[in-house]
């Protein structure tokens, strides 16, 4: 497998069920192969609705989870905010300059692509281009259609021998280089990213610094960068000015990057001879446009942005984006994510389990401490320890605990929090998170990990005491800490948390309230103060021991048997419930009221 950029998986969407009516939806308003679709469709409900306008995708739009393109559709932000349960947009190729790719980021929605499924073919219809404008193909073929029989107006030139000059050596470029060097041209580029050995090794024998180097020496001319502010209209009058006059150019990258304008004077006035022409500012071209007068002009081979439009290469990004939509919308890894930062599959594998136990953890701070704490607590501190601490790339983790911080108090209409927008919510909500490798030894488990919240509001942020510690065995996770008290319990399902003071009966009061209300009670456990908590706590009593007649009794030992009679009024202990039924605000109350109970805390995990 290649070298993958993923999104954490937020919650799959299951209920694949073809009667689910939650069963995910796609829309697919281009033509894109039946191959990759027809995956798609095992598991969700595929759309292929063609020929809508802006308006219609726009109406259209709210009720899908995907949305799959070619370059006709223009995926603005507008479609973006409208498609309100849009996880992923696929681009069936490899241009993405028709979507909107900040605006889907900013709303986690993961935009993917197929970096190499049509290069082949780009790279063919370019050749095909280059002896169609050398040879006059086009015109010869309509001319003889048209009756005529015109053989010494059609007199080309060879390309045997000549110079093409190549801007944009990427895959494209090279795919052209190689090919043409089979030719029998020489070929010289010009790429500032390129690596000459690369090119060297392909045979490209000069890469050039500027495009004044370029420009003069070359016969035939072509370009393989994508559309960027830097290389919009990346040639015009004064560059043709320095062509050759037998010089032909030839795009099959993106309408743009010649000046359209300039390449019609330019053909005019007889500063190049020639052009073959796939991609064009507008398509199609209005009437009267510089692209269309393109398009028309008798030196321009045209044709309508067929570079990728071969049955292979529509089969391979078929292919390669609905097996990338159907992991996403199942919660797994795309392959060419376009907006996430990469990671190597077999790394995101290690790291699940604890992406699965950060993102509890934050959700566990947020109902737990946050909701009686509503001051505090905005900075944290994420501490990965032992082997976790040598994983560098724990942007997945980061991620899921500003997921879980955010996802009991987020009212963003059900948007996930991912790999794509955590950095961007997280400032939105004024969460600042540090992320601290120790490479310490971790007892017992090999990795572990903490969350400590901090007071932003004092001035020497001092912590204010609230800890979750967590780890992994196998693929179970657990938290063994909760603020000053070690715990082992799954962080799953509805949770009450009950802080209260070990005395007899106490139990038997908490299981009574919630008989009342039918609660089921899945499972019991009591949580003592941890050694440190203890320890502060003998210190404590020792001091106040040698200063006061009747010392206080402290706890020194773990509340797991705290029920069993005799009670220490000042020992403290956290009872965590797992329960099954509807907590109500009653039940909370209830429970509060109890006797021995100082708080409670309902966590839905
Ligand atoms: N007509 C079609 O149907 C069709 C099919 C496939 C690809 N394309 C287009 O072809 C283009 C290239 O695709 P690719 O897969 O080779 O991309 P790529 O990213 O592999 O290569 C692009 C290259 O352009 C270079 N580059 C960027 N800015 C440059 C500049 N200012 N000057 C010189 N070089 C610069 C980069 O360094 C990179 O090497 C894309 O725009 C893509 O959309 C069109
Ligand atoms: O960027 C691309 O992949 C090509 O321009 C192909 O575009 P298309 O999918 O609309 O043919």
């Amino acid at each position: 497998m290649s070298p993958a950029a993923i999104s954490e998986p937020s919650s799959p969407l299951d209920s694949s069920s073809p009667s689910n009516p939650n069963r995910p939806k796609i829309l697919v308003p281009e033509k894109v192969s039946p191959e990759g679709l027809a995956l798609l469709r095992t598991l969700y409900e595929v759309d292929v609705l063609q020929g809508l306008s802006p308006e219609d995708l726009i109406s259209k739009i709210p009720s899908y989870h995907g949305l799959i393109v070619r370059s006709e559709t223009k995926v603005t932000s507008s479609v973006l905010q409208a498609g309100r349960k849009l996880r992923v947009v696929a681009r069936a190729g490899v241009g993405v300059d028709n979507i909107d790719v900040p605006a889907a980021t900013s709303q986690g929605i993961i935009v993917v692509n197929s970096p190499s499924g049509n290069i082949v073919a780009a790279a063919e219809h370019t050749i095909a281009l280059l002896l169609a404008t050398a040879r006059n193909i086009g015109r010869a073929d309509s001319s003889f259609k048209n009756g005529k029989w015109e053989r010494s107006k059609l007199v080309g030139v060879e390309v045997g021998r000549k110079t093409l000059g190549i801007i944009g050596l990427g895959k494209v470029g090279m795919k052209v280089a190689r090919m043409a060097i089979g030719l029998g041209m020489k070929v010289i580029a010009l790429d500032p990213y390129a690596s000459p050995d690369m090119a060297r090794q392909a045979g490209v024998e000069a890469i050039v610094p500027s495009l004044g180097d370029l420009l003069p020496a070359v016969d035939f001319l072509t370009i393989h960068t994508p559309l960027l502010a830097s290389t919009l209209n990346l040639l015009g009058e004064e560059e043709f000015k320095k062509m050759k006059s037998s010089a032909r150019v030839l795009n099959v990258a993106r309408g743009g990057v010649y000046n359209e304008e300039a390449l019609l004077k330019a053909l005019d006035e007889g500063w190049i001879a020639g052009a073959g022409i796939d991609v064009f500012t507008e398509e199609p071209p209005k009437e009267g446009s510089a692209a269309q007068r393109l398009a028309r002009h008798e030196k321009v081979v045209s044709t309508p942005h067929l570079g990728a439009s071969t049955v292979e290469a529509q089969e391979n990004v078929s292919m390669d984006v609905c097996t990338q939509v159907l992991e996403i919308l199942r919660g797994g890894l795309p392959t060419a994510a376009v907006n996430a930062p990469l990671i190597l599959p077999e790394e995101y594998k290690r790291l699940e389990p604890f992406v699965r136990l950060v993102e509890r953890m934050g959700s566990l701070y947020t109902q737990h401490f946050a909701v009686r704490n509503a001051s505090g607590g905005r900075r944290f501190e994420l501490v990965y320890h032992g082997e976790l601490a040598e994983i560098t790339n724990t942007r997945p983790l980061f991620a899921a605990l500003v997921k879980g911080l955010v996802s009991s108090i987020s009212d963003a209409g059900g948007r996930d929090v991912n790999i794509v927008n955590a950095t961007l919510i997280a400032r939105e909500r004024g969460i600042a998170i540090d992320e601290k490798h120790v490479r310490n030894e971790v007892p017992v488990y090999n990795s572990l990990v903490s969350l400590r919240s901090f007071e932003t509001t004092a001035a020497d942020e001092a912590p204010v005491g609230q800890v979750i510690e967590g780890y992994v065995s196998g693929k179970s996770i657990f938290i063994s800490k909760l603020d000053r008290f070690a715990a082992n319990f799954t962080p799953e399902g509805t949770l009450l948390i009950l802080h209260n003071y070990d005395q007899p009966g106490k139990i038997g009061n908490v299981g009574m309230v919630l008989g009342k209300h039918a609660i089921n009670i899945k499972f019991m456990q009591v949580a003592g103060l941890n050694r440190e908590a203890r320890e502060a706590a003998a210190k404590e009593a020792a001091t106040a021991s040698s200063t006061e007649e009747d010392g206080p009794v402290v706890a020194v030992e773990t509340a797991s048997s705290s029920d069993g009679g005799g009670g220490d009024p000042k020992k403290e202990a956290l009872m965590l419930l797992g329960v099954d039924g509807e907590i109500t605000e009653g039940v909370v109350k209830d429970l509060g009221e109890a006797e021995g109970i100082l708080n409670v805390s309902l966590v839905r995990l």
